[in-house]
């Protein structure tokens, strides 16, 4: 509930207030209800005086009133909440392993999170704060006002609540299943939405449409019959009640008739208030059975919130500054079951360039995350100026730090907000960086909307943005994971040119398969399967050793 206590604390001011508003309004609709009995029964004994009349009218003005003002409150809260609980999901990408992130698919997770705050804004809303507000005050000030007539009444009226009570319980078991079934497919429905929308051009190519069509199809069929089943059960719900109210009513009306010991304002305003007493416990019900659905899609939204946290982001020693040492020693890393790096050792000097090269699949930009940070090693060290990594507070590393992820190095938002990832710079340094990362085409379409992943620009365009950005803030460390595969030869060879006079001074690993692309570099290091097989300069390499000899060979056929 940790979540939901932060919903509810930011809404505080708001709660009290429609909390305060919503009894008072119960309270005043029973009031009416009471009042209104006097009226009849003054009416016929010939006793009623126009204040009385006048009287009754203030009260059905201040209760319409207030009911139109109590909407300003709930609404807010209403909405407020369901937009609180989404971005919890947001907030939670901020500071979740990046171990853990890799496990969730965008497209059950964006399910999962309209699920699970759905489910967050209806247990706060459509449960406590109906029950609080409204259903409870109701049902008491109901109960108050019919023991006041008739105690007799009253025990029925009980008697009538521990049957419900017996008919929701044996309701709710069959609905549980039902939910799940339909929360499973929700997810699984958006799961083949998301990738259809992301992966269009190699599903098409692929004819692969049809296929994902049938998949969603299934879901659907499962998801629709489910809900059908869930409001049929509810309504029966409904059904039940509607049915003991009147047999409650004909009771009471073969009762009064009997005996002759209620006044008709009586039999009316008893009539009114078993309804009052009844319907709340009827929606109660109802509410109570959501509920309960609700919690187990709040759960599951729970999970991915409670997800391990990467405490190391803001805990650990302060990095005022770097050089841009790095060591590694001993190194052991795993995924899961499977052994990457068992005992890597090797060492980068402050503002050297280097390259790390080999086979695909041999570890590269598994090192390069685990420098990052990003990943955790298990054992063995990894020393920047010589502080061991896993001791220093991330979020001040990485001040320090430039990453090019092998990934679309973009995202979706306009070109200006690509390049300066939140800072103010002015146009005339923008239009520097644009130009110096080969790009001085889009400078004057800054606010131009790039699209999913860059959709707008083309391969070596998203990376030379990436790259721009560096013309913004120098770092001391740049780990660029294949930072230029996607641009041409010649294109690579002016880019590279300028990243070697911009990142002067500063420590640069590089990720590379084109070997041309960094054959200036300081050193090449040659991973094959997770170890180091060779490193020097590359013409040495190229000389000296035949796997990487071979490496280049291939290379040079496939360009
Ligand atoms: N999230 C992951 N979970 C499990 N295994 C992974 C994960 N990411 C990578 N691997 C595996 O780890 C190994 C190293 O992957 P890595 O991406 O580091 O290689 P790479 O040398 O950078 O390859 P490439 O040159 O193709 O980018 C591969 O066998 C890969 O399948």
């Amino acid at each position: 509930m940790k979540y939901a206590k932060e919903v509810i604390r930011k809404n505080r001011v708001l709660l009290a207030a429609s909390l305060s508003l919503g009894v008072f309004n119960s309270f005043m609709a029973i009031f009416k209800v009471g009042f209104f009995q006097r009226l009849v029964d003054g009416l016929a004994e010939g006793s009623l005086v126009l204040g009385t009349i006048l009287l009754y009218g203030l009260i059905l003005a201040v209760l319409y009133v207030m009911n139109y003002v109590d909407n300003y409150p709930y609404e807010k809260l209403r909405h407020g909440i369901f937009l609180d609980f989404k971005l919890l999901a947001l907030k939670k990408c901020g500071t979740i392993t990046y171990a853990e992130y890799l496990k969730t698919g965008t497209g059950k997770l964006v399910q999962l999170i309209e699920n699970g705050a759905r489910a967050g804004q209806s247990i706060l809303e459509g449960f406590w704060l109906k029950v609080l507000r409204e259903l409870a005050p109701t049902v008491a000030f109901s109960i108050w006002f019919i023991w006041r007539t008739s105690p007799l009444v009253t025990g029925i009226l009980l008697i009538g609540y521990v049957f419900i009570f017996i008919v929701t319980n044996l309701l709710l078991k069959s609905l549980y299943r039902i939910k799940d079934r339909i929360l499973d497919n929700e997810e699984l429905l958006n799961h083949f939405l998301v990738r259809g929308l992301m992966e269009m051009a190699t599903f098409r190519l692929a004819r692969q449409f049809p296929k994902e069509l049938e998949k969603a199809e299934r879901a659907k069929g499962e998801i629709v019959s489910s809900k059908v089943k869930m409001t049929l059960i509810h309504e029966a719900f409904f059904t039940i009640f509607v049915l003991l109210v009147s047999v409650l009513d004909v009771t009471i009306l073969i009762f009064a008739w009997r005996t002759q010991t209620l006044t008709v304002g009586e039999v009316v305003a008893l009539l009114s208030l078993i309804e009052n007493a009844y319907m709340p416990i009827a929606i109660f019900n109802v509410l109570f059975v959501q509920y309960k659905l609700d919690k187990s899609a709040f759960a599951r939204y729970q999970r991915f919130l409670c997800a391990e946290d990467d405490r190391q982001l803001e805990e650990g020693q302060a990095v005022k500054g770097l050089r841009g040492g790095i060591e590694i020693k001993e190194l052991v890393f795993c995924y899961e079951n499977s052994l990457l790096f068992s005992g890597l050792t090797m060492d980068v000097k402050p503002g050297e360039k280097v390259a790390l090269v080999g086979e695909s699949g041999s570890g590269k930009s598994t090192l390069v995350k685990l420098i990052l940070g990003l990943l955790k090693y298990s054992s063995g060290s990894i020393r920047l100026d010589g502080r061991e990594l896993r001791d220093l507070k991330l979020n001040d590393l990485y001040r320090w730090v430039f990453y090019c992820s092998q990934e679309p190095p973009v995202f979706d938002g306009t070109l200006r907000e690509n390049l300066t990832l939140g800072q103010s710079f002015t146009e005339e340094q923008l239009q520097t960086a644009l130009e110096k990362a080969r790009l001085p085409e889009l400078a004057g379409s800054l606010d131009r909307d790039i699209g999913e992943r860059g959709a707008g620009l083309s391969g070596g365009e998203k990376q030379r943005l990436a790259l721009a950005r560096l013309w913004l803030n120098k770092p001391q460390i740049a780990l660029l994971d294949e930072a230029t595969s996607a641009m041409d030869n010649i294109t690579e060879t002016a880019v590279m040119q300028g990243l070697v006079e911009r990142l002067e001074g500063c420590t640069v690993i590089a990720i590379a398969h084109r070997l041309s692309s960094v054959a200036g570099f300081d050193r090449l290091i040659v991973f094959r399967e997770g170890r180091i097989v060779c490193q020097g300069r590359y013409h040495e390499l190229r000389e000296n050793n035949a796997y990487f000899a071979e490496l280049a060979r291939r290379g040079q056929e496939t360009q």
